[in-house]
C-alpha cells in the first residue's frame, strides 16, 4: 500500500512568518472545507501543511497563534449552537504502518497492558452526526459543528437511509455515526441538481455536508449513514456495539465488503487496513482512512481521551482520491465508432501514487452542465484503475482569465459534419469516419506492409466506397481497381500482388493491423505466440489475456472489449485467409520471394478451436526452442550485414522466432546487446552492467537458421 502524503509536504517551516502564513492557509482552507468544500487545497496537502504546523509548535510552544488549527476539531473551522452531550471528537492520524505501531505503542504503554483486541473498520468520507431517540423515535438530529456543539439538522433526516426514525426497540440513546453521498448517490444528486439549474457538488463530501444543511430545496437527495458510536448503550465491546446498531435497525459498515473486523493482534489488524485499501476503488462510497480502535471497553476507558480526538482510536490515512489541479486544455478524440469524445488534459497531478495528465469529461453537455473554463482549478476524482475524471470546477478560484471550452465545428478527425443528436456526438460517418486513417495504419510497413497503398490510395478507395474496413481489401477485384482515377492496369496488378503477399502476413502483423488500443508491436507478437490463431484470440476472454507476457488484468478487459468490437471484422479476415500463418522466415527478399518462403513454415488452418492451437501456437512462434530461448535480448544501432534491411519491429520478430524475449531497454537481466553503428547510451549502459555485446554480423550468424 502506498503511504498517504508522500507529496507535496512543504518543507519545514523556518521562520515565525513562514508559521504564520501556514496557519493563515490552513484556517482559510479549513473554513473553505467545511462550509462548502470548495478549498483550493486537495486533503494530502492539508494534512501535510496541518503537520508542518505542529512541527513548528512543538520547536516553538511559546509561539503558538491562538487561531491555530492543531488541537481542535475541525480546525476550529466548525461552529453549532446545540450542545453535545459528550464532545463529538475528531481522530487523531497515522500516515504508515510505521506510524501505526509507534501509536500502539503508545497506546499500550499508557495502558500498562496489551490491547485485548483491535477493531478494525473503513474511515467514511463524509461528516459525523449525533441522532438523539427517545423511546425509540428519532427527534434530534446534531451536526459534529465544533466538537462541542453542533448545528441542529433535524429536517434532514428522512432523506438519509440507514438512519430509521424508529428504532426496532423503545429506548432512549444517541447513535452517531457518518453521513455520506455514495457514489451512485453522488450522480443522482448532480443530475437532479443541474435539472434544477443548479451547480453540480465538487465531491460528495462537499455535497453531503451541503445537502444536510440546505432547507427548502425544490428537490430530494438521498444520503446514507453508517453508525459507529452509540450512548446509552453501555458495557458492549465496539464489534458487539455494531452488532447492536444493525439489531436496532441503523446501518452500519458491517453491511458492506468493507466491514470491520475484529483482529486479535497489530499484525492482523495491518492485515486488515491493507485489505480494506484494497477494496477501496471497489467500494460503492468514498474512504479516506481505516480507522483502528482498541474494542474493549476497559481499554476505551482507561485511554481515555483529549480534546481532540480519543486515545483509543486512530486513523490510518490513505492518499485522497480527489485532488485540485488546474484545467490546461479539452481534447477531442473520435472513437472506432465515430464516438467524438472530449478529454480533459491537465496539470500534471499525483493522485493515490499515479500521475494524472488526462481526465474523461464524458461529453459535451456534462462540460455545460458543470461550467467548466479553461485555466479553471478542478477537482479530479481517481479510485483505482478507473479512468480518472473531473468533478467540477472552483468557481471561487476564478482569475478572470479563464477561457471558454471550444466546441468543435466538424469532425476533428474527417471534418465531416458531426451528428448532435444525442448526449454524445458522433461523426455522421460513423465507423467510417476511421476508415482512411485505419487503412493507412494497416497498411504501414511494421502490420501489412502493402507497398501503393498510402494516403491518397487510402482515401480514393474509402470515398470510393470500395473500401470501409481492412477486410474489403482483400476481396478487391481488377476491374473495381480500374475504376479509380490514376489507376492504370499496371499499377492495379502491383496493389492486387501486394495485397495478396498481405493475405499470407503472420498473424502477430494482422493482428497489429487492427490497431486495437494496448497493442503495438510487441503486444501483437506476444498476444500471437500465446494464441497462435486468429480464431484462438477471437474467443479469449479476459483471464486468457491477462496470461500474456505483460497483459495486466486491466488491459485485457481493455483488449476483450476492443476485439468483441470488431468481431465482425475478425470473421471476415479469417473466412478471407488473412492471418492464418502463424509465423515466417524473415527476408530481405522481395515480396515475391516471401510469399514463396511462407509454404515452408507451419499453417494453423481457420475454423480450429480450442486450446490445441495455443499450444502448437506456441511452438510455431518459436517460443520455446531456439538459441535464444530464455535470453533477454536488445537491440541498438543500425543493422549492417545479412541484417541491414530489417527494420527494428522484424528484428525482435526474428529475436522472438529464435526463442527470445525482445526488449527495448537494457537492464541487468538483459541477456545480450545487439549493436550496430552508431550505438549510444546502451551500449554503454550494457558495459557497464557487464552484459554481452554482439555485432549485427556476429548475431546473424547465431540466428541463421531463423533468417530465411
Ligand atoms: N482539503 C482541505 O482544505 C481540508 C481542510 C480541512 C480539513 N480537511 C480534511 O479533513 C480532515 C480533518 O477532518 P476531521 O477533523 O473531520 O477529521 P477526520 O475526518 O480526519 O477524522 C475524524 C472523523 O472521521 C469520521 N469517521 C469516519 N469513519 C469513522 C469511523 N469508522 N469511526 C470513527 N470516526 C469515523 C468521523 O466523522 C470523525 O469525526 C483532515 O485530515 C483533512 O484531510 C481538509
Ligand atoms: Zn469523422
Amino acid at each position: 500500500m502506498k503511504d498517504a502524503a508522500t507529496t507535496a509536504i512543504p518543507a519545514a517551516l523556518a521562520s515565525p512568518e513562514a508559521y504564520a502564513d501556514a496557519v493563515a492557509t490552513a484556517v482559510r482552507a479549513a473554513a473553505a472545507y467545511y462550509s462548502d468544500g470548495s478549498t483550493a487545497l486537495g486533503d494530502d496537502e492539508y494534512d501535510a501543511l496541518v503537520r508542518a504546523v505542529e512541527a513548528y509548535e512543538r520547536e516553538h510552544p511559546d509561539q503558538v497563534l491562538p487561531e491555530s488549527p492543531t488541537g481542535k476539531v475541525a480546525g476550529g473551522a466548525a461552529v453549532g449552537d446545540v450542545p453535545h452531550s459528550t464532545p463529538m471528537l475528531s481522530l487523531d492520524n497515522v500516515f504508515s504502518a510505521e506510524e501505526l505501531e509507534s501509536w500502539a505503542a503508545g497506546l499500550e504503554r499508557r495502558l500498562g497492558r496489551p490491547v485485548a483486541a483491535w477493531c478494525v473498520e473503513p474511515k467514511l468520507d463524509g461528516l459525523a452526526v449525533a441522532a438523539h431517540y427517545r423511546e425509540g423515535r428519532l427527534y434530534q438530529v446534531l451536526t459534529r459543528g465544533d466538537g462541542l456543539a453542533g448545528e441542529d439538522i433535524t429536517h434532514a433526516a428522512d432523506a438519509v437511509l440507514g438512519l430509521p426514525a424508529r428504532l426496532a426497540e423503545p429506548l432512549d440513546v444517541e447513535l452517531r455515526g457518518e453521513v455520506l453521498l455514495t457514489h451512485e448517490q453522488f450522480e443522482q444528486a448532480n443530475a437532479v441538481r443541474t435539472a434544477h439549474g443548479a451547480t453540480p457538488f465538487a465531491h460528495p463530501r462537499s455535497g453531503a455536508a451541503g445537502t444536510l444543511r440546505a432547507k427548502d430545496r425544490p428537490y430530494r437527495i438521498e444520503l446514507t449513514f453508517f453508525g459507529y458510536d452509540a450512548h446509552g448503550l453501555p458495557g458492549l465491546g465496539h464489534v458487539e456495539l455494531l452488532t447492536r446498531l444493525a439489531e436496532l435497525g441503523a446501518n452500519t459498515a458491517a453491511s458492506t465488503h468493507a466491514a470491520p473486523l475484529r483482529c486479535a493482534t497489530l499484525a492482523e489488524a495491518e492485515q486488515r487496513i491493507e485489505e480494506i485499501a484494497a477494496l477501496r476503488a471497489a467500494l460503492p462510497f468514498g474512504i479516506d482512512g481505516v480507522v483502528v480502535k482498541a474494542d474493549a471497553v476497559a481499554d476505551q476507558e482507561a485511554a481515555g481521551s483529549g480534546s481532540r480526538a480519543p486515545r483509543w482510536a486512530v486513523a490510518r490515512k490513505l492518499q485522497a482520491q480527489h485532488k485540485v489541479t488546474r484545467l490546461l486544455g479539452v481534447e477531442w478524440n473520435v472513437g472506432r465508432t465515430g464516438i467524438i469524445a472530449p478529454r480533459a488534459v491537465l496539470d500534471p497531478v499525483v493522485i493515490d501514487g499515479v500521475t494524472v495528465t488526462y481526465a474523461t469529461l464524458h461529453n459535451p453537455a456534462d462540460i455545460e452542465r458543470r461550467g467548466l473554463m479553461i485555466g479553471d482549478q478542478v477537482f479530479v476524482y481517481r479510485a483505482g484503475d478507473v479512468i480518472p475524471r473531473v468533478e467540477a470546477p472552483l468557481v471561487d478560484e476564478r482569475t478572470g482569465a479563464e477561457q471558454p471550452i471550444a466546441f468543435p465545428e466538424v469532425c476533428p478527425r474527417c471534418g465531416d459534419a458531426i451528428d448532435r443528436a444525442e448526449q454524445r456526438w458522433r461523426c455522421v460517418r460513423g465507423r467510417g469516419c476511421q476508415a482512411v486513417a485505419s487503412v493507412i495504419y494497416a497498411a504501414g510497413r511494421d502490420q501489412l506492409d502493402i507497398e501503393g497503398l498510402g494516403g491518397t490510395r487510402a482515401v480514393q478507395l474509402v470515398e470510393s466506397g470500395l473500401v470501409a474496413d481492412l477486410a474489403d481489401l482483400f476481396t478487391l477485384t481488377k476491374e473495381q481497381l480500374l475504376t479509380l482515377e490514376r489507376m492504370g492496369d499496371t499499377s492495379a496488378d502491383k496493389l492486387l500482388a501486394a495485397i495478396e503477399t498481405a493475405r499470407t502476413r503472420p498473424l502477430n502483423r494482422v493482428f497489429c493491423a487492427l490497431g486495437i488500443r494496448g497493442t503495438g508491436r510487441t503486444m501483437s507478437r506476444r498476444i500471437a505466440a500465446h494464441f497462435g490463431s486468429m480464431a484462438a484470440i477471437r474467443a479469449a476472454d479476459a483471464v486468457a489475456l491477462a496470461g500474456v507476457d505483460g497483459i495486466g488484468v486491466e488491459k485485457a478487459a481493455v483488449i476483450v472489449a476492443e476485439l468483441a468490437a470488431v468481431a465482425e471484422l475478425l470473421d471476415r479476415l479469417v473466412e478471407q485467409g488473412v492471418g492464418t500463418q502463424v509465423s515466417r522466415p524473415v527476408s530481405a527478399a522481395p515480396a515475391a520471394d516471401v510469399a514463396a518462403a511462407v509454404t515452408g513454415t507451419a499453417v494453423i488452418g481457420e475454423g480450429v478451436t480450442g486450446e490445441g492451437i495455443a499450444d502448437e501456437g506456441a511452438t510455431a512462434g518459436g517460443a520455446a526452442a531456439g538459441p535464444l530461448a530464455g535470453k533477454s535480448v536488445v537491440v541498438t544501432g543500425s543493422m549492417t550485414g545479412a541484417l541491414a534491411a530489417l527494420s527494428r519491429n522484424e528484428m525482435n520478430e526474428l529475436i522472438e522466432r529464435a526463442g527470445g524475449k525482445a526488449s527495448s531497454s537494457v537492464s541487468k537481466r538483459t541477456s545480450l546487446l545487439v549493436a550496430g553503428e552508431k550505438a549510444g547510451s546502451k551500449r554503454a549502459k550494457a558495459e557497464e552492467l557487464g552484459v554481452p555485446i554482439s555485432s549485427p554480423e556476429e548475431f546473424a550468424v547465431l540466428v541463421a537458421d531463423f533468417l530465411g
